[in-house]
């Protein structure tokens, strides 16, 4: 899972998707599932890319009591995913009971999808933060707080920005996962996200995984956009 470059499949539906794997149809890719396609093409979406071979991101961000976390879980357990997430802020319990629900949903002999935890949402500023939230400390002490939850619960790691990789991973260790969206080129707009950061400060920061959607899936080119950035990522001279 370290090095791993993940690609957002923002679609509305599996007829984006064709459309855009095509200058692809050689390579196995990290692709990420997330609510907009999940919500209109299902389960049978999964089961299509992981027939081509890609790995899988199932990006749901469960939060709810729970028993309905852990019943969900224990479903899409089912799908045989590589990565799945849950909301941190719905607690250590809840947290929990995801793991435990993806621990008997898993086939014997199959490998439990990895977990991680989402501390705070890469489009919260520290601003809006302390102001919707009412979470009066620092951002980057939220994001920590959040990750030592997570990896008390037993998650495998946590989605956060570049800019609290480093310190999670002293605080966490070096197995536990950090997958950082929010990722743009410095030439890009960078639209929603507020702690967006470049592909090879990414690298610098010592990331386990970028999440790129927009820069490539609305690139002029997208092959172009993503073996551009994934040249940046890996620290290949240009
Ligand atoms: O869990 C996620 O993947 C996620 C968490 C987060 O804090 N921020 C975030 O942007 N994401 C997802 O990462 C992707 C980022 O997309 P772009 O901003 O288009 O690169 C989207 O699919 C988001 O849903």
């Amino acid at each position: 899972m370290n090095n791993s470059f993940i690609i957002a499949l923002d679609f509305p539906d599996k007829k984006g998707v064709t459309q855009f794997l095509q200058p692809f149809e050689n390579e196995k890719l990290f692709l990420k599932v997330g609510m907009e396609l999940y919500y209109q093409e299902g389960p049978q979406m999964i089961l299509d890319l992981k027939s081509q071979g890609h790995q899988i991101f199932l990006d749901l961000k469960l939060h709810d009591i729970p028993n309905t976390v852990k019943s969900a879980m224990k479903g899409l357990a089912r799908l045989e995913c590589d990565l799945v997430n849950v909301h941190a802020a719905g607690g250590a319990e809840m947290m929990s009971a995801a793991l435990e629900g993806l621990e008997q949903g898993t086939a014997t002999g199959k490998k439990r999808p990895l977990c991680i935890g989402v501390t705070q949402l890469t489009s919260t500023s520290e601003e809006q933060m302390q102001a919707e939230q009412l979470i009066q400390v620092p951002l980057q002490e939220s994001v920590l707080h959040y990750a030592s939850l997570s990896k008390q619960a037993g998650l495998d790691g946590v989605v956060c920005s570049p800019f609290e990789a480093r310190d999670i991973r002293e605080q966490c260790g070096s197995s536990f996962l950090t997958v950082t969206p929010g990722i743009r080129l410095s030439t890009d707009d960078i639209q929603d996200q507020k702690r967006a950061a470049t592909p090879d400060f990414a690298r610098e920061e010592g990331v386990s995984a970028i999440v790129v959607g927009r820069s490539i899936t609305r690139a002029e080119d997208s092959a172009v956009a993503y073996h551009h950035i994934k040249q940046l990522w890996e620290g290949v001279r240009l």
